[in-house]
Parts: C-alpha cells; structure tokens; sequence
C-alpha cells in the first residue's frame, strides 16, 4: 500500500470493508459497524459507506458476471483488492444514478494505485470507460437459462433461485429475489416501561430524525435517515430497541401475563426477551438463555439499558434437557437458530454462505430444541416457536412433525394483533407465515402451539 495517495475516504472505507467480508469471510453488518465506529465521519459519508458496502454484496455475482465480461483478466486472477475495487467502481456506474461516473472511475484508479501495483490504475480505468461505454444489453445475461439468468441479475446462488420457484412458483420467487436486494426499514420498539410511542416519537424528531409510526405493533416506530441511531441520547437512556416489526410480533403471539414463568431458550441478543419482560411490566421471571456466553453478555448490556429486572439470563444449550424446569413455565418460547432466508436484505452475505446442506442440519437442531422445550411448558401453558426464515422445511414442516409426535399440543389461533394481520387466513391455524415481497417486514415464521 502506498500511503502518499490521497483517496476519497469513504470509498477507502468501503473498500476496507468489503476485502474483510471477501478475504476474511467477515460477516458485512459487523465488519461495517466496526468501520463507522469513529465520530469523524458525517452522516452523509456514514450513509454512503453504507450504501456502497450493502450495494456490492447485493449484487456481487451481477458486478462479478460484468467484471468476467469486460476483463481480459479472469477475475480468479485478480488480487482481492484489485477485485474490490472494480466492484466498487462497477456498483457506482451501473447501480447509482447520482454519482457522476467520472467519479466512480478516478476514485477507483487512484484506490488502485494506493492498494495495487503501478500499472493497475490504467487496467481499472480500461475496464470501469468500456462498462461505461457499453450499451444497457451488454450488462446484461443472455437468457437461454432462467435459473442462471435470475442468479445473475438479482445476485443469488443457483441452489436458492431453484428452491425459491420450487417453493414458492416463478412470478413470487421473483419478487422475492427482487425484494431481498432492496434496504429495509429500521424499526425500533418502544421501551414502553419508560416512555410511551407519541412521546418517544416527539423526542426523536427533535434529536433530527424523521419517524413514523409502523403499523404492526404499538410500540413501532420506523426510523428514517438514521446511520448511527445508536449514538443517540434516547437510545443511551434505554428508551428503546432496535428491533423489526416481526420479531415484535412473536412477543405479542406469545402473550405473556403479568406474573408468570417464561423461558427464552435461544435470547440472544435479547430482542424478544426484553420485550416478554417489557410486556410483563418487569413482574414474574423470564429465563433467558442462550448456548453462547458471549452473545449473553450482549442481553445483557440491553437488559440493563432498558431497566429490565425481570430477567435471569442462563448459559444453557438448548439440545440439552433440563429436568427441573419439567412443566413449570406458563410460557416457552423457541426462537430457532435458522438459515435467516427471511432477514437477507439486512444480512446479505446469509444467501453466499448458506447452502442446501446447511439447511438439512439446522432442521436436525430445530427439531431437538422444540423437542426438549415442550418439556417445560405447564398444561395450558403457551409453546411459541419461530423463525426468520420463509422456507416450509424450517416452518411448517417442522410443526407438523412436532405435532404428529406429540399429542398433548395443538395449534392455537393467533388472535388478530394488529389490523394488518387480519388478512392472513393461515393465523386462525395457528401460525404466520411472513414475507418481506408480501408485507414489506422481515421474513418470519410464527406458530402458537397450546398444551392440553
Ligand atoms: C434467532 S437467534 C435468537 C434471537 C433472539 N431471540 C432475539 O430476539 O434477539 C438464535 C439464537 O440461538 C442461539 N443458539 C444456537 N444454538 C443454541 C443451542 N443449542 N442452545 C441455546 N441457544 C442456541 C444462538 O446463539 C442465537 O443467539
């Protein structure tokens, strides 16, 4: 590297960002939090870091089927930097309409002058002029193989296009490959042991950003311009939680009163649990626990930032059984380890490092866990189990199996929570099935199973 070139800082940024996630097999979310952890970068350049790092892992296999296109060096050949780069400077052309593309191209060279040899500059700058030059159709797959075709153009693996029409049919298959390269919104839950929706609502507007209420849960509210939400006063007071709409709604489907015995079997990072406690008003116990110290140690932190003393947080793995906790909880929640195909707009690299085996193991885990949870559940006593995830075989399939094997649990409607829902027949069954293309929150599996 050669430190005396001057680079746009917040393309290096990304840069670094994205060798980590390639070269170190980083997951993007931490490695960019890591990244804008430093109180000298504007909330413009924090949101085009953002932007570029999120833009390039949606896309890389659309970026990377250019690069092979307009390069006369196959991309293997490239040095990661060199790789990055051009994925950067590819992204900015192809994907942003506000950035002149004159930009995108120097930035890119003079990035690859300080992180390649002396000669790359004139490389990138071939390759990024003749993309630029090229017409529309150039960057685009031929489409003689529909499965290839979709897992070019909307950056997905082969395995999960396939999977996605297999079980969803081609026109939502493509909607949700569609949805998945889009960012979410952020949605935070109100801490309502402390402040109530409105005035949090009024208290962040003055703090400068733009909320509006989410229409799913009464304690939502959805976050515009945010790019470091958690630097603020109200987040440091424990006035809220970042937290998606679906993952509110497993708390509300689980329904836990005042007073009573709650076990969390897989908390981290506490989402759900600080909401159970929340919703209990900070009476009765929640047991929350999870297979990892150190993710315990994140609950934590949230525990006592939002003043929850209701919880006792335990390092239990949930494959285990514990005999002492036998029908005593009046609620038991399983909130799976899964493959996350429902959260892939916040976590895109989840579609590169996921495969079908994985998917056959986690089931293995699933089915052991609710297994073992069912155990502590008191007769009439609630078993919620959930996901984040949208494929049947770590959903409904998985219930079913549990159902034929134990006749002492059924399915419980899900009562109407919120207006939206009501629109969803499968919830007087028992479970939700959520989708990001349908309802525009996380992908989420919920199911309320009663015991008799
Ligand atoms: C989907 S996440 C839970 C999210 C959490 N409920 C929330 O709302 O913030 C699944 C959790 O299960 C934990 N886990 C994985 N295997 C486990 C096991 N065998 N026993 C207990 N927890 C486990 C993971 O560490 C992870 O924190």
């Amino acid at each position: 590297m050669k430190n005396n070139i001057l680079v746009d800082r917040p393309r290096e940024i990304a840069l670094k960002v994205l060798y980590d996630v390639n070269v170190n097999n980083a997951y993007s979310n931490i490695s960019l939090k890591n990244a804008l952890n430093t109180s000298d970068l504007s909330a413009i350049d924090r949101a085009f870091i953002t932007q570029l790092v999120y833009g390039v892992v949606r896309n890389k296999s659309r970026i990377d089927w250019i690069i092979s296109k307009f390069s006369k060096t196959p991309i293997k050949k490239i040095s990661p930097w060199v790789q990055n780069i051009l994925r950067l400077g590819i992204y900015q052309i192809v994907f942003l309409d506000k950035v002149p593309k004159s930009a995108a191209v120097n930035e890119s060279v003079k990035l690859g002058k300080k992180y390649g040899h002396h000669k790359i500059g004139g490389y990138i700058n071939g390759v990024l002029r003749h993309i630029i030059r090229a017409n529309s159709g150039d960057l685009m797959p031929e489409r003689n193989d529909e499965i290839k075709y979709l897992s070019i153009i909307y950056s997905h693996p082969k395995w999960l296009v396939k999977k996605y029409i297999e079980d969803f049919g081609p026109i939502a298959a493509k909607e949700i490959l569609e949805k998945n390269n889009l960012s979410p919104d952020i949605t935070i839950r109100t801490n309502t042991l402390k402040i109530s929706r409105e005035e949090l609502m009024e208290l962040l507007s003055q703090e400068g950003f733009e909320v509006k209420k989410g229409k799913w849960c009464a304690e939502a509210i959805i976050v515009h311009n945010i790019s470091n939400i958690e630097d603020s006063p109200s987040f440091k007071k424990g006035l809220f939680q970042i937290q998606d709409q679906s993952s509110m709604l497993v708390a509300h489907i689980l329904n836990p009163l005042e007073d009573q015995l709650v076990i969390d079997t897989c908390a981290a990072p506490g989402g759900k649990t600080t909401h159970i406690a929340q919703i209990m008003k900070n009476t009765g116990k929640v047991i929350a626990r999870d297979i990892y110290q150190h993710k315990l140690t994140i609950v934590k932190k949230n525990v006592e930032r939002l003043g929850i003393t209701n919880i006792q947080l335990e390092d239990f793995d949930a494959l285990k059984i514990d005999e002492k906790l036998f029908n005593k909880a009046d609620r038991v929640l399983v909130d799976a380890p899964c493959s996350g195909l429902g959260i892939i707009r916040r976590k895109p690299d989840l579609k590169w490092n996921k495969n079908p085996e994985d998917i056959a193991s986690i089931r293995e885990m699933q089915i052991k866990i609710l297994q073992n949870a069912s155990n502590y559940v008191k007769k009439d006593g609630f078993l919620v189990y959930s996901t984040c995830t949208i494929n049947p075989e770590e959903n409904q399939d998985i219930i079913e199996g549990f159902l034929d094997s134990n006749s002492s649990f059924k399915l419980l409607p899900i009562e109407a929570i919120a207006d939206p829902m009501k629109t969803h027949e499968e919830i007087q069954k028992g479970y939700l099935q959520i989708f990001p293309h349908v309802d525009d929150i996380d992908g989420f599996f919920i199911c309320r199973m009663q015991r008799i």
